[in-house]
């Protein structure tokens, strides 16, 4: 799968921009702020129709315009496809694949596998459990419709449980019939969603030590451990007896929506006691298993967006982790840097055809 052109208007700090890239490595080079990441995350929006860094959408829309336009064309198993994200002020996202309105967004998950390493990344290390529990649902939907259809599902029914707990508490009432329907719908949901993370990471785990054996130097272990309160027992029954709480509370204090990822070095939580090169090895090596899983799963090479990637990595890493994917026969690359010899040199070593973009 490859991304021959992209063209995008009033996307965020771009009024029109268009390029045709190169079918391997494409580098956007140019000083802190031009707007190196925000091609990036064009690239990012086609994918997943939405920005991986501003969740607010309308955020994107360049300052004082009405819409953005991202276009981009594709080609995969010798079609050509073309996708275009708008947004409009005031109105809902439209997302087309070859000129067809999508019914649903999530119709379009999965259907350009990509991967990005960004700084912005140590969130995964630094922030609460729904960073990581977004990690595992991005790396799970993008090759699982059921399980993306179970999630949503969810999410419905769990927003739809809190507001019915609202409403019982501010009308000073209750109705357990209508509390029980929800919960079942969130045991049915929930299940499906513990049990494919459960094997997602059995299939995960492994690949992740792999890729940090690989790119660490020291030898020290690293481990992920799923937490979920599913462990213990099934959701009804968790459900049935957090009822006192979860009235107090006015929402749903337990279920798949608290589940956590672990991160652990030599059996240590990494965020306390890993160095900041150890986590930045974990980070990387998260992102190359989810790259490994993809590929595995969807049989198509993920697009690799390397963002800033030597903010974190001095040059003999980035040239590692380069060399890595291009031994692997990987798909296309997309890099940015400040530095435009920095990038150069360290591409030219993997002897691939490439495109510098100077912004
Ligand atoms: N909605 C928006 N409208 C206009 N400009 C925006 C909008 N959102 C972000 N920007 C601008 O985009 C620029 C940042 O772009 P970006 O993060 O892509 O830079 P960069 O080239 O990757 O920089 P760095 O090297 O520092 O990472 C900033 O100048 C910011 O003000």
């Amino acid at each position: 799968m490859i991304l021959k052109s992209l063209s995008m208007i009033n996307y965020k700090n771009f009024d029109e921009r268009s390029f045709v890239f190169n079918n391997k490595i494409n580098c956007f080079v140019g000083n802190n702020g031009v707007g190196k990441t925000n091609i990036l995350d064009a690239i990012y929006h086609l994918s997943f129709g939405k920005s991986y860094f501003n969740p607010v959408a309308s955020q994107n829309i360049k300052h004082e315009a009405a819409f953005f336009v991202i276009n981009g064309t594709y080609e995969k198993e010798q079609q050509t496809e073309k996708i275009v994200v708008s947004l409009k002020r005031g109105q809902k996202k439209i997302i087309k694949r070859n000129g067809k309105i999508y019914d649903r967004y999530s119709d379009h998950i999965g259907f350009l596998p990509l991967v990005i390493i960004s700084p912005a990344d140590s969130d995964l290390i630094i922030e609460g459990s729904a960073t990581r529990r977004k990690f595992m649902d991005g790396v799970i939907s993008q090759s699982d419709k059921h399980y993306l259809d179970a999630l949503l599902k969810y999410t419905k029914t769990l927003t739809q449980r809190n507001s019915l707990l609202k409403y019982f508490a501010l009308n000073r009432t209750f109705n357990q019939d209508t509390l029980e329907v929800y919960n079942l719908q969130l045991e049915q949901y929930g299940q499906i969603i513990y049990e494919k993370r459960q094997a997602f990471l059995e299939t995960f785990i492994p690949i992740f030590k792999a890729r940090y054996q690989a790119i660490s130097s020291g030898n020290e272990t690293v481990n992920l451990l799923y937490e979920s309160h599913l462990s213990t027992n099934n959701l009804n029954n968790l459900l049935t007896n957090a009822l006192q709480k979860d009235r107090a509370l006015q929402h749903t204090s337990v279920g798949i929506h608290k589940d956590d990822l672990v991160f652990n070095i030599e059996d240590h939580p990494i965020k306390k006691f890993g160095s900041q090169g150890q986590q930045k090895s974990f980070l990387i090596a998260l992102k190359l298993a989810q790259f490994d899983f993809i590929k595995t799963k969807s049989q198509v090479n993920p697009i690799l967006l390397l963002d800033d990637i030597f903010d974190k990595l001095d040059a003999q890493r980035v040239t590692q982790i380069i060399k890595l994917v291009n031994d692997e026969n990987f798909g296309q690359l997309f890099i940015s840097d400040t530095h435009a010899d920095r990038t150069e040199a360290v591409i030219q070593q993997v002897h691939q055809t490439y495109q510098m973009f100077k912004l």
